[in-house]
């Protein structure tokens, strides 16, 4: 069997998160986790849902904050300050992308980092990168989880992480790293992909391009994790991996959807478990 389960792995941690949370109410700390979604991009309105449903399953207090998309940066700046301050919630995040005239970097940077459950605030990233993680990237998260679970073999192996963007790319090479993986980045401007890619016993995509890496780009044998979520012509979410080709190549393959996507839910939802729990004695 070739195939990683995502869906089937979180559906599992679901329910051990579902004890733990039951646990630590006793002791008086409910979780909470509350989601900014600044406009109407209707692929957000689907990933919010699914967070709020899985938040709402694991017992967790969540709430969606929904705000027009003329909303001011000003205005988001302050309800993010009230939200830093209110003790109720432990994890915020506001979904990416924003609109175009409200700086991601300002908003993110607002976040106290100790809130901060997509660990995409600059202090986070740094202690990502110093190798004293506190607040991990769910989606690069949710792939090491995937990877140990499948009983992959890491240290002294060659990844290649296809993508440099903050949220997946640049920690998904640095968590491989720590692993002791022999990591490479890939982006637009890296020359003859297919044949650095072929060299990967452990290969992550994070494009954005449907059906992009073709069987010439893989190594037999290779672990093949696909990020992407892609929309086909006919409105079906297809990976940046063209499944059916790649799949008899790979020794592991992450479907779309079914993959990386429930785990990067799942990641959200154990670190906000995590920080809530921080806040005991506290
Ligand atoms: N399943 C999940 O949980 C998640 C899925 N996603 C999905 O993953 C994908 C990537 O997301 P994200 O990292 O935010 O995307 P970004 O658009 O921020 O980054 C895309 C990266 O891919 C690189 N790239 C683009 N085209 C090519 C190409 N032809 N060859 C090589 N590299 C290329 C870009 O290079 P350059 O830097 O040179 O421009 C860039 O580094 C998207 O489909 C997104 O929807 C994202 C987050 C979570
Ligand atoms: N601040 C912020 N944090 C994020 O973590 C974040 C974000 N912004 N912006 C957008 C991306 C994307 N993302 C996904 C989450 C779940 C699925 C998911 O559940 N996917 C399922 C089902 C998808 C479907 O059926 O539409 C699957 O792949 O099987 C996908 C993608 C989180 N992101
Ligand atoms: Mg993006």
């Amino acid at each position: 069997m070739t195939l990683i389960d995502g869906k089937a792995l979180a559906d599992k941690m679901a329910i051990a998160l579902k004890d733990k949370v039951d646990a630590l109410k006793a002791k008086g700390v409910t979780p909470g986790l509350v989601v900014v979604l600044v406009g109407e991009n209707p692929a957000s309105q689907v990933y919010v849902r699914n967070k709020e449903r899985r938040a709402l399953t694991a017992g967790f207090k969540s709430e969606i904050i929904r705000l027009s998309e003329e909303t001011s940066e000003k205005d988001l700046l302050a309800l993010i300050d009230q939200l830093n301050q209110d003790s109720q919630w432990h994890g915020i995040l506001v979904q990416l992308p924003l609109p175009a005239h409200i700086s991601e970097e300002k908003v993110l940077l607002a976040i106290d980092p100790e809130k901060d459950v997509d660990g995409f605030h600059p202090t986070n990233m740094g202690l990502l990168w110093s190798g004293s993680p506190v607040m991990m990237p769910s989606t690069p998260a949710g792939i090491m989880v995937m990877l140990d679970e499948y009983g992959v073999d890491i240290a002294g192996k060659t990844a290649l992480v296809i993508g440099r963007s903050n949220i997946v790319g640049k920690p998904m090479a640095q968590m491989l790293l720590d692993r002791h993986a022999t990591v490479t980045i890939a982006h637009s401007r890296t020359k003859n992909l297919a044949e650095v890619a072929k060299q990967a016993d452990i290969l992550v995509v994070a494009i954005g391009m449907g059906n992009f890496v073709t069987a010439d780009f893989v190594k037999p044998g290779a672990v093949v994790i696909d990020v992407g979520m892609n929309r086909d012509e006919n409105g079906k979410l297809i990976g940046d991996v063209k499944f059916d080709e790649v799949e008899p190549i790979a020794s592991l393959i992450t479907p779309v959807p079914g993959g990386v996507g429930p785990m990067t839910i799942t990641m959200l939802m154990e670190q906000t478990y995590e920080t809530a729990k921080r806040t005991l004695g506290k």
